[in-house]
């Protein structure tokens, strides 16, 4: 079995609306950039991880990364297609995950691939226990699988499974839980990484 990683980019000056009034552009491009940089990192540190794949309108600079063009019709259409351009090239294992987060570890990126795959299907919730932050699912079910990314996905991709009489293993795990929406969840990263996001001080001071 080969599981790749799979990411969907929104390109940077659009990316994290919802800081737009706490962070000014470039500074919300460069934390969009240093998240992403740090879910790479963590995905190269995971022992089950075979590829990276990037559905996204932007270039990518990093050549190790598999780059697929975004369709432009919002977050579950560039997975879906995604997954079936991964899928056309043999890949059997997806795990789909977010840019916005940064304190994921390779160990809890393991830690949900096995759970996927002794239940069929797995899901790390976000903090607040609605979203959806990564997802694990065998590549030859994607094609029936909807997926139900954005407001309530978790209870979504939970009845999703249901309908297709699986259960969703729910993997509960800080990295895997902790993404940036809100302009409190920039505090919090600040507090928990040492010095990369330090950036982010001057606007949150301002605030
Ligand atoms: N390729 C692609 N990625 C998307 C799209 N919408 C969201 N994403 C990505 O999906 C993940 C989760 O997105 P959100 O948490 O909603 O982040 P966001 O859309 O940047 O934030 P807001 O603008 O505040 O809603 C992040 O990795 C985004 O970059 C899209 O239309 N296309
Ligand atoms: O399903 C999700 O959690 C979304 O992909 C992201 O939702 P959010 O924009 O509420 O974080």
């Amino acid at each position: 079995m080969s599981c790749w990683a799979l990411i969907a980019l929104k390109s940077p000056a659009a990316a994290k609306g919802r800081l737009a009034e706490t962070l000014d552009t470039a500074t919300r491009r460069r934390l969009v950039e240093q998240m992403f940089a740090d879910v790479l990192a963590a995905l190269r540190a995971a022992r089950q991880i075979a590829g990276i794949a990037v559905v996204t309108a932007e270039t990518l600079a990093d050549a190790s990364l598999m780059r697929i063009d975004d369709p432009g019709h919002g977050l579950n259409a560039a997975l879906a297609h995604g997954a079936a351009e991964l899928a056309a090239r043999g890949v059997d294992e997806l795990l789909i995950l977010h840019a916005d987060l940064p304190l994921a570890s390779g160990t809890e990126i393991d830690q949900l691939i096995a759970a996927g795959r002794a239940q069929g299907l797995a899901i790390a919730p976000d903090k607040a226990g609605q979203g959806s932050n990564a997802l694990y699912l065998p590549l030859s079910a994607a094609f029936n699988f909807r997926l139900h990314f954005g407001p309530d996905s978790f209870r979504l991709h939970q009845t999703e499974a249901a309908a297709h009489a699986q259960t969703l293993a729910r993997v509960d795990v800080p990295g895997l839980s902790f993404d940036v929406d809100e302009p409190r969840d920039l505090e919090q990263l600040l507090a928990a990484t040492g010095g990369r996001y330090d950036f982010l001080r001057g606007a949150l001071q301002q605030s």
